[in-house]
């Protein structure tokens, strides 16, 4: 069952389009990837959704209620852990994580019982009285996840938890994802770390200039290359490649040409490259290296986006 839906998202910044018409679902107790390289617009859209800003048109719809009707039952129902660890230094970790309960309502009894319960579920409940200042960044970081998820809510999202800690809070929090989701939670995560995808994501957004280029399950997105064998062919400038005549050959399907490298996927029924070796020897284009891709998520992700193999290479 659908627990999130967003409804033909439009968001400008001035003139320039951050979300184009975007529209997606996120299901009960999943964990949900959005996955795009820089400026793609994850933020935009979580942001968004965690009320900070407001699209231009369409919405978000919770379990059927409208952000823009009802903003008060998605704050009560998201729990959002940002980017930049947010505490407060003078306050030890049990009275941060009671703080940012105190904001949902809770008091007394209840209050102190679900800070201790989250300050467990992240591994912190022995240093509860300790002020966080001192922590390692990855403490830090699983403080920020109990300080968010005190108030139970039913969806969590997670903007890159990940990113500058060390590989054991890596992976307890990661760990902590997957019990969540044994719990009655739903999760929204955003990384660069494809490999994190691959661990913990049962479906997964793939945004490009702010448009939804995919959705599915991971082999759902294989499926969707895996009629095509993928080349790439490293040059030594790909200045004078015109992707138009490329694509004109039988064989090709798809050709994304970035700075010292050419993606090309080919037809599955056709194992002959012949003719596009041709192509470049013909117009005096010095190969230096061609590589074979095999199939894994972050193939899938660079041949559907548009700028696919550019840059970092991962999202
Ligand atoms: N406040 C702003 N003013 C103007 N343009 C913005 C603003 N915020 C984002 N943008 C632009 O909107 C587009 C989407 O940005 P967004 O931050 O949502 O992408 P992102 O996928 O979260 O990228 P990153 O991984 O770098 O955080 C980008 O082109 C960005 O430059």
């Amino acid at each position: 069952m659908d627990l999130l839906n967003s409804v033909d998202l439009i968001k400008y910044y001035g003139k320039k389009m951050a979300l184009d018409h975007l529209t997606f679902s996120i299901r009960e107790n999943e964990v949900f990837s959005l996955l795009g390289q820089n400026g793609a617009g994850k933020s935009t859209t979580i942001n968004i959704l965690t009320g900070l800003i407001r699209s231009d048109s369409g919405t978000f719809l919770f379990d059927g209620h409208d952000l823009k009707k009802e903003p008060a039952y998605f704050k009560r129902n998201i729990g959002f852990v940002p980017q930049d660890i947010a505490f407060y230094g003078r306050l030890t970790a049990l009275e941060n994580t009671k703080f940012f309960g105190s904001l949902f309502n809770l008091s007394g009894r209840k209050l102190h019982q679900q800070a201790m319960e989250a300050l467990d579920f992240v591994g912190l409940s022995e240093v509860a009285n300790e002020f966080p200042g001192r922590f390692s960044g990855g403490m830090k970081r699983r403080l920020n996840i109990a300080c968010s998820i005190v108030h139970k809510p039913r969806l969590i999202i997670m903007d890159e938890p990940t990113v500058g800690i060390d590989p054991s809070s890596r992976n307890h929090i990661l760990q902590s994802i997957l019990t969540m989701k044994q719990g009655d939670s739903t999760i929204i995560y955003t990384t660069h770390y494809m490999e994190e995808v691959e661990k913990i994501a049962d479906r997964i957004l793939i945004l490009d200039h702010g448009r939804k280029v995919a959705e599915g399950t991971q082999k759902e997105l294989e499926r969707k290359i895996t009629a095509r064998h993928t080349y790439t062919f490293f040059l030594s400038s790909t200045e004078r490649v015109d992707p138009g005549a490329l694509l004109r050959l039988e064989s090709v399907c798809d050709v994304t040409v970035s700075k010292n490298k050419v993606v090309v996927s080919t037809n599955i029924f056709s194992r002959n490259i012949n003719d596009i070796i041709a192509y470049f020897t013909n117009n005096r284009i010095e190969i230096l290296d061609i590589e074979n891709q095999s199939i894994s998520l972050e193939s899938t992700f660079l041949a559907l986006t548009e700028d696919g193999g550019k840059g970092e290479g991962t999202a």
